[in-house]
């Protein structure tokens, strides 16, 4: 039970719900109790009918079903209410478990993320959640409900004649045992379909998402077969859980059956001898058998969704205990102007254990340009994820107007920089939105401004809808460097004083790549700018330029400084201006 400990607090905010939903159960389960003492009352005056006369006996019956009819409303009534409070209680709680887990994967390092499959981190919010909810909702209503009736039907039962009340009770343990491990037995295959479906779906998931491959390459009779592999092997374990779950009913009406025998059989011996006084008697009782069957049979349904919750718990709880490897240490806020200073920083990545950077220095001033080259792999778009901070670094330090990093307010050191990432991800909805995602309350004319800036506009324009066409899977598709460029325009309309691009316009051809960086020179110049790239074109204008190797800084200057001395720099320039007079 100790994993959905963890639920106990929703339970307490959701107490006065929780509370009349238990209060609406008591309550209802007294009304269910007259309808079998009103039949067991009819039965009675039928048998006394030689010695009452037959208009009272019209009436009484008449007015038992009219109080039958009255009770079965109301216990009806509220039952509905019972649900109302309970199952919409389990529903408040499942929206806020997900908004908690969300919240929590948000902050939640890239090293999570990096350990954790996508489909799993949905799983637990989605199926996982909905697992637990069958717990906090139905399995905590029927236990109560189970719990209650059983209360206060067997007292009526021990009050009217306890003998026969043990008599019927017999056959109950015996369907109890049955349907406990019938339960299990289709919780065990209910989980082994539920993995074969989620095999099943991941592949075809990663089928469609690859299409295009797999039409190119002409594969597409091997993954039919490997789906018909995964779909047969799927099939086979529904068929096996159908069969199980067909059992049920069954042995319900069976067990119901002989619960009804052993109550008319023992009754009448009851009777003949004298125990129970009247026929009516044995009526009541058969009702408060067939009351009592359900609950006992829905215990092992309990049970199964008790124990499939406490899984599931079990599940979220360790990503719930995660710690962010990040935190915010700043309550205060933080004033960023955007001077970078880097100081003997080295990092290793935990996961891989490779040394990405080692004893880098170096210092940007606001409002200059520092482009980084160097080989892949050198440990370039490191640099920009630590000034990022998504990772901190393991020895030295990083100074942003000379306040050690982690000292800064986390959310505005982070609001502070505009990242365009290498590989440009913009979201399945339109231009406009996807520029928008980096000042939510942009105006149409600022989200212009920027696209001219990036030098999407003219792009952006000729398409059908404009602005508002839609990108993505049910939308249009962008090419590379269009999306780098929308990317761009999207950082840059955040103005943030720190601008980082991540090999940003290596998609889009040396013109157009001129035209954004002299933009940026015009309406970013007080941006403190580090542009990655592979190319002298881009870096040639930048006031400083980093040279990296194998996480090291070889060459440090200016253009003009590295141009004249021998070594990467000038190699690479020497190389690239060879390629472009031979184009
Ligand atoms: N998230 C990560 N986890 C583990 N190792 C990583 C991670 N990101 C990068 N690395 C490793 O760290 C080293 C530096 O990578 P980085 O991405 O900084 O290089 P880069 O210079 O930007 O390369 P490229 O020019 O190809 O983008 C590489 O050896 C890479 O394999």
């Amino acid at each position: 039970m100790n994993d959905l400990r963890h639920l106990n607090k929703y339970f307490f905010k959701y107490k006065v719900r929780f509370l009349a939903g238990i209060f609406i159960t008591i309550i209802a389960q007294f009304f269910t109790l007259y309808t079998p003492k009103l039949v067991g009352d009819s039965i009675r005056v039928l048998e006394h009918l030689s010695v009452i006369d037959a208009n009272e006996v019209k009436s009484i019956l008449l007015n038992n079903i009219f109080w039958i009819l009255v009770t079965t409303l109301i216990a009806g009534f509220l039952t509905f209410l019972m649900r109302q409070t309970l199952i919409v209680m389990s529903r408040h709680i499942e929206f806020d478990l997900k908004n908690d887990i969300y919240e929590h994967y948000q902050k939640l390092s890239q090293s999570f993320y990096k350990k954790n499959r996508t489909g799993d981190l949905m799983n637990r919010i989605s199926e996982d959640v909905g697992k637990v909810r069958q717990y906090v909702g139905p399995a905590v209503m029927y236990s109560i409900n189970t719990l209650i009736r059983f209360v206060v039907v067997l007292i009526q039962m021990f009050i009217i004649s306890p003998e026969l009340t043990l008599y019927s009770l017999l056959p109950l343990p015996i369907l109890a045992v049955f349907i406990f491990k019938l339960s299990n037995e289709i919780n065990i295959k209910s989980g082994i379909f539920q993995q074969n479906l989620s095999k099943l779906s991941t592949y075809t998931q990663e089928i469609f998402s690859g299409i295009r491959v797999i039409k190119a390459y002409a594969i597409e009779d091997e993954t039919q077969k490997e789906f018909k592999n995964l779909a047969t092997e799927s099939k086979e374990k529904n068929m096996s859980l159908a069969k199980s779950n067909a059992l049920i009913g069954p042995l319900m009406i069976l067990l119901i059956g002989i619960s009804n025998l052993v109550v008319i059989f023992s009754g009448g011996l009851l009777y003949i001898n004298g125990s129970i006084s009247d026929i009516g008697v044995i009526a009541q009782f058969i009702l408060y058998i067939n009351m009592l069957t359900w609950p006992v049979a829905s215990l092992g349904w309990i049970s199964s969704m008790i124990q499939e919750a406490k899984a599931s718990q079990k599940r979220i709880n360790e990503f719930l205990n995660e710690v962010p490897e990040i935190v915010n240490k700043q309550s205060n806020h933080s004033v960023i102007n955007g001077s970078i200073e880097f100081s003997n920083v080295s990092f290793t990545y935990e996961d891989t254990g490779i040394n990405a950077l080692k004893n880098v220095s170096f210092s940007v001033k606001k409002g200059e340009t520092l482009a980084i080259l160097g080989n892949t792999g050198s440990g370039k778009t490191t640099i920009l994820s630590l000034i990022s901070r998504l990772y901190d670094v393991d020895h030295g330090h990083i100074y942003i107007d000379k306040t050690p990093i982690e000292d800064l307010n986390l959310y505005d050191l982070r609001d502070h920089v505009a990242i365009v990432p290498q590989d440009a991800f913009l979201f399945s909805d339109s231009i406009q939105n996807n520029i928008k995602f980096g000042k939510i309350d942009a105006t149409d004319e600022e989200i212009i401004a920027v696209a001219k800036q990036a030098a999407v506009h003219e792009n952006i324009i000729r398409f059908k809808d404009g602005y508002k066409t839609v990108l993505g899977e049910r939308g249009l598709t962008l090419s590379g460097g269009q999306k780098q460029r929308v990317s761009i325009a999207r950082a840059l309309i955040k103005k943030a004083p720190i601008l980082l691009l991540d090999d940003s316009l290596s998609a889009v051809d040396t013109e157009t790549e001129e035209t954004i960086l002299k933009n940026l020179l015009e309406f970013a110049k007080d941006t403190t700018t580090i542009i990655v790239t592979h190319r002298i074109s881009a870096a040639k204008n930048a006031d400083l330029i980093l040279i990296l190797d194998q996480g090291e800084v070889i060459q440090f200057g200016t253009h003009k400084d590295l141009l004249n001395k021998e070594g990467y720099y000038k190699e690479l320039h020497n190389k690239q201006l060879a390629e472009k007079e031979i184009l």
